[in-house]
């Protein structure tokens, strides 16, 4: 089966995808997404102008072979540009090989390893008690784990507080926005937020919490120490993870599980956590690790360590990386939780898919391939608009800090 074209198609319906279309001489098509949230172009170029001219003519059949292809033979490795773009070519390699089959892309991974996929929604306030409202109304709708971010007093804008709806858009400015922060202030705040939650909810629903990068290896130790009589699910990317090493120090402090790998691309960013065992889920996902080929890599080192995954999946992933990952979740021995941010009317319309909610999971569907669509006609309405992550900055002396 050859490959005989392969496009990029750049849309934004309420906010900007990239997705990679690749066609077949049997009349087979899959797609891919490649959207790097804010550097959205840097990968559709990277992949019209440099990936789909050695796509050409290759057999669609070799998803290994064209992996190695495209990772070993580009010389410059990893890297958020050239991993989005070849998991956009694996993915949809993965998603013609099972509509080939006949087959849901789970049974080509394996087969079902659990019924359903647990995912975790996100309860977003301006104060705890905004907050406390959005846990409650979570529950109510029947999630088993929330991920809850409280605005913090004395400071303006904080992420993660978003418009406190089942909808949140994690970019949203033509320039970067910026956000003021104080770690002070929110360390003195985040405890009295999860007591509060416990308080009224009490312990049967999983508790997620995102620190986005943004403390010092002994303050997140801090943090974990003064979260545990909540037993929080995970607290998430507590202090930055270049430095791998950094977490042994957190380790030392806490039994508060950790949660990173949002922003990883390969197992080389992970590898130390994982072996040292200074980490408890891997939330490295489809399309910013190189695909289903090297995301099941990463799981199956992390499976030695009893290291579980927990698939990054906001708002800025679309539903073709989602359709994917879920495929990946049935599968995968050593699965954890799914986050599950709602995409917006307008991009479910644009990306038909198979994959439907109920009672707080995630379900991929039996449609051959990954089950996810793209209604071009209807994504060449919706076109690109730049758009970027906000930046944050230190309250008292405005310094760059982690965001
Ligand atoms: O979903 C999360 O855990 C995030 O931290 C969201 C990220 O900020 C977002 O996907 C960045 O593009
Ligand atoms: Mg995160």
């Amino acid at each position: 089966m050859k490959i005989t074209n392969a496009r990029v198609i750049v849309c934004s319906p309420g906010r900007n995808f990239v997705t990679l279309k690749i066609e077949t001489d049997q009349g087979l098509t899959g797609i891919g997404d490649a959207t790097l949230n804010g550097r959205e172009l840097a990968v559709a170029a990277y992949l019209s102008e440099h990936v789909v001219p050695c796509l050409i003519g290759r057999d669609a059949q070799q998803i290994e072979d064209i992996w190695q292809y495209l990772y070993k033979g580009a010389y410059w490795r990893r890297g958020p540009v050239t991993m989005s773009a070849i998991a956009a070519v694996d993915t949809a390699l993965w998603d013609i090989k099972a509509k080939a089959a006949g087959l849901p892309l789970y049974q080509l991974l394996g087969g079902k390893s659990r019924t359903g996929v647990m995912v975790y929604g996100h309860a977003n306030g301006s104060d705890i008690e905004h907050t406390l409202d959005e846990v409650l109304r979570y529950a109510e709708a029947g999630y088993k784990a929330i991920r809850a971010q409280s605005g913090v007093p004395g400071l303006e804008k904080v992420y993660g507080v978003g418009k406190g709806t089942l909808f949140y858009e994690p970019a949203d400015a033509d320039l970067p926005s910026e956000h003021d922060w104080s770690s002070e202030k929110y360390l003195r705040h985040t405890p009295r937020l999860f007591e509060r939650i416990r308080e009224k909810l009490g312990f049967e629903h999983h508790l997620l919490h995102d620190v986005h990068h943004r403390l010092t290896p002994i303050e997140a130790g801090r943090l974990g120490k003064a979260l545990e009589p909540f037993q929080l699910f995970w607290m998430e990317d507590a202090t930055p993870a270049e430095n791998q090493q950094a977490f042994r120090l957190i380790r030392q402090h806490t039994t508060t599980p950790l949660a990173v790998g949002e922003v990883f691309n390969t197992i080389w960013d992970c590898k130390e956590l994982i072996e040292n065992q200074l980490i408890d889920y891997i939330r490295s996902t489809v399309v910013h690790a190189g695909g289903i080929t090297h995301l099941r890599r990463i799981a199956d080192l992390a499976a030695l360590y009893q290291v579980r995954t927990g698939c990054h999946g906001a708002t800025d992933l679309s539903p073709a990386c989602m359709g994917a990952a879920l495929h990946f979740d049935i599968w995968v021995p050593n699965f954890g939780i799914q986050e599950y941010m709602r995409h917006t009317e307008e991009t479910d319309a644009v990306f038909p898919h198979s994959y439907h909610f109920a009672d707080g999971m995630l379900y991929p569907g039996e449609t051959p391939g990954h089950g996810v669509e793209i209604d071009e006609a209807l994504a060449a309405k919706y076109p690109y608009q730049r758009a970027y992550l906000p930046v944050n900055r230190l309250q008292h002396d405005g310094t760059l800090h982690s965001w």
